[in-house]
């Protein structure tokens, strides 16, 4: 079984899984063909890029590497805390690759702005994002995105490696949780 049975705990689904796929298979067409001469490096942003990371590198016709970080910002509530600190680093050194960052969402675009000039400083050949959500806070924010999946209403959303306090990571669908979950 998969994790379809909790979606009675979702109040509204706002993307299914079948349309994440589909809206992935579109972008990896553009990655594959931007990246076609390049050794690419996917930079997976733990713990909720694992999903789209998986996806996207399966729907890509091109060989691409993949590293990891982990950073924080957020506590196990809904709001950002404003502080983003590195909790693990990549194994791999970036100086002259092309880089991709694969996040999940970008919402205030706190951790990305960090992020960005964090990576930038070590001399990445070129360095860009792909996020699968971006929230309306985001649009405002001076990072430059250059995949987006999907763009969202402002509402605290669960579903395909976004959490609520740990769970829901698993959730196939995207959308936003029940009330009595939060009670
Ligand atoms: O644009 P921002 O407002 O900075 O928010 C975006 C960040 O928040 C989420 O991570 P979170 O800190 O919740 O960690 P997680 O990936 O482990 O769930 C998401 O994966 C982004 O990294
Ligand atoms: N789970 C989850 N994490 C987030 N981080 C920033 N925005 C969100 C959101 O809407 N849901």
């Amino acid at each position: 079984m998969d994790a379809s049975h909790i979606t009675s705990e979702l109040t509204r689904v706002l993307y299914t899984n079948d349309q994440v796929q589909a809206r992935l298979a579109e972008i990896a067409g553009e990655i594959d063909a931007e990246y076609a001469d390049s050794d690419l490096l996917l930079v997976g942003v733990l713990n909720g890029a694992v999903m789209v990371m998986a996806d996207l590198s399966r729907h890509l016709t091109s060989h691409v590497q993949m590293d990891w970080m982990a950073i924080s910002s957020y506590g196990s509530g809904t709001q950002s805390s404003g502080v983003v600190r590195i909790l693990k680093d990549l194994n791999t050194d970036i100086e002259g690759r092309h880089v991709l960052v694969v996040e999940d969402i970008i919402d205030t675009g706190l951790t990305l702005a960090y992020l960005m000039q964090n990576l930038q400083s070590r001399k990445p050949a070129s360095l860009e994002i792909m996020t699968m959500f971006r929230k309306p806070e985001a649009i405002k924010s001076p990072v430059d995105v250059k995949y987006v999946g999907f763009d969202l209403p402002n509402e605290f959303v669960v579903g395909y490696g976004l959490d609520y306090a740990g769970r829901y990571r698993n959730l196939t669908d995207v959308g936003t949780l029940a009330p009595h979950v939060y009670s």
